[in-house]
């Protein structure tokens, strides 16, 4: 009604000034009158966008526990839904875990516990490596992949603070073929997280016989974490590993990972095509699925991590998350100088709140 109004005194205002001009008032009317039927109709197709923008909800992000929430009801792959106690749980966990880097592991014979069974079978006494010392076992679980998958990338987001910090324990390239070993990274005592040399065009031939003698001789090894890539699928060499680690015996899950390469939208009827074109579905054994993004450069984007911790520690059998608790870590100077912060802001909230109930009570 307003643009009626305003328009109206538009058209009065135009046939007294337009006529000096030698313009035709009657066109200009005319004119006029067609805008404002044109006007009434884009009002309302503007007051029915305003209209439908309240009232349809703002499109979600298609991030890795909201593809684990769909694919639960629409996939035989099992996922995990975490509730919110458990993320809580997961994140503090290791948030508090003091992570160090025990063993980098060439040659399988002088990994812990591998030399005591080696030496044992030859029949020494002593096995005397130089590893020996520097730690008790752990269960273990292992990141498999092609090279360049982001298996070290995912070893830094699942052992990092999840939004406010990237430590980089693992080292990442661009090139493929960065990873030359097995190293093994103690998470506040409770599993050892191990990073592999990628395999596939890239992988040396050594590498793999070392990786594959530690799959399939590892008594510590509680799960594998074959991660795949999110955008492109699975290739020849993925399909080899699942077929090998599927005759071996062991335990193994899969995490598509760089879900980021595929844009929001299309991102649900990606996985479900790729999932299903896949040999994912026909293999005997069923691995528990996850989505995640392990991005460096950008913490807001890393998602599905809460649920892939919490799947390595179902697996490392620790499964009341609520009184589990890591070796700690020590806090850096800033981290105590934050805490200290809040805990003061913590203070004179409470103080302000007493004084104002003192001042509405008197
Ligand atoms: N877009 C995107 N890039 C990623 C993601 N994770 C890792 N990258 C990038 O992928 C590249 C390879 O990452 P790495 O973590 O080194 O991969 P890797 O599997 O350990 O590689 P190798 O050790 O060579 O086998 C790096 O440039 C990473 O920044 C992700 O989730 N999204
Ligand atoms: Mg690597």
């Amino acid at each position: 009604m307003k643009e009626l109004y305003l328009f109206r005194h538009a058209a009065r205002s135009v046939t007294s000034s337009n006529v000096s001009r030698g313009l035709d008032p009657n066109k200009i009317r005319s004119w006029l009158d067609n805008s404002s039927d044109h006007l009434q109709e884009t009002s309302s197709a503007i007051s029915e966008i305003h209209r439908k923008s309240k009232t349809s909800k703002p499109t979600s992000p298609i991030d890795g526990p909201y593809l684990n929430n769909y694919f639960a009801n629409k996939s035989d792959l099992p996922v995990s839904v975490l509730t919110s106690m458990d993320r809580g749980n997961v994140s503090r966990i290791i948030n508090d875990s003091e992570i160090r880097l025990d063993w980098s592991i060439y040659d399988l014979n002088k990994l812990p516990g591998e030399d005591r069974r080696a030496a044992a079978e030859a029949g020494l006494d002593q096995p005397g490596t130089s590893h020996e010392n520097k730690g008790q076992l752990l269960p273990e679980v292992i990141l498999l992949g092609r090279c360049n998958v982001g298996k070290s990338s995912l070893v830094n987001a699942l052992m990092s603070n999840n939004k406010q910090s990237a430590t980089t324990y693992a080292k990442v390239k661009q090139s493929a073929g960065y990873t030359p070993c097995l190293n093994f990274y103690n998470v506040g005592g409770l599993f050892r997280l191990v990073d592999s040399p990628g395999y596939g065009v890239k992988g040396k031939p050594w590498q793999g016989e070392l990786t594959m003698r530690y799959l399939a001789e590892r008594r510590e090894l509680k799960n594998c974490f074959l991660i795949l890539n999110g955008d492109l699928g699975l290739n020849k060499y993925d399909e080899l590993i699942l077929e090998a680690l599927v005759e071996m015996g062991v335990q193994f899950d899969i995490i598509f990972n760089k879900i980021d390469k595929i844009k929001n939208e299309s991102r649900i009827q990606h996985y479900e095509e790729l999932i299903s074109r896949s040999i994912l579905n026909d293999l005997k054994i069923k691995p528990r699925m996850y989505f995640a993004n392990s991005i460096e450069n950008d913490l807001k984007q890393r998602t599905g991590i809460n649920e892939i911790r919490y799947g390595i520690l179902q697996s490392c059998g620790y499964s009341d998350l609520q009184t589990l608790k890591p070796r700690r870590r020590r806090k850096t100077i800033n981290e105590t100088i934050e805490k200290i912060k809040e805990k003061n802001a913590r203070k004179s909230l409470k103080a302000q709140a007493k004084a104002n109930l003192q001042h509405d009570i008197h």
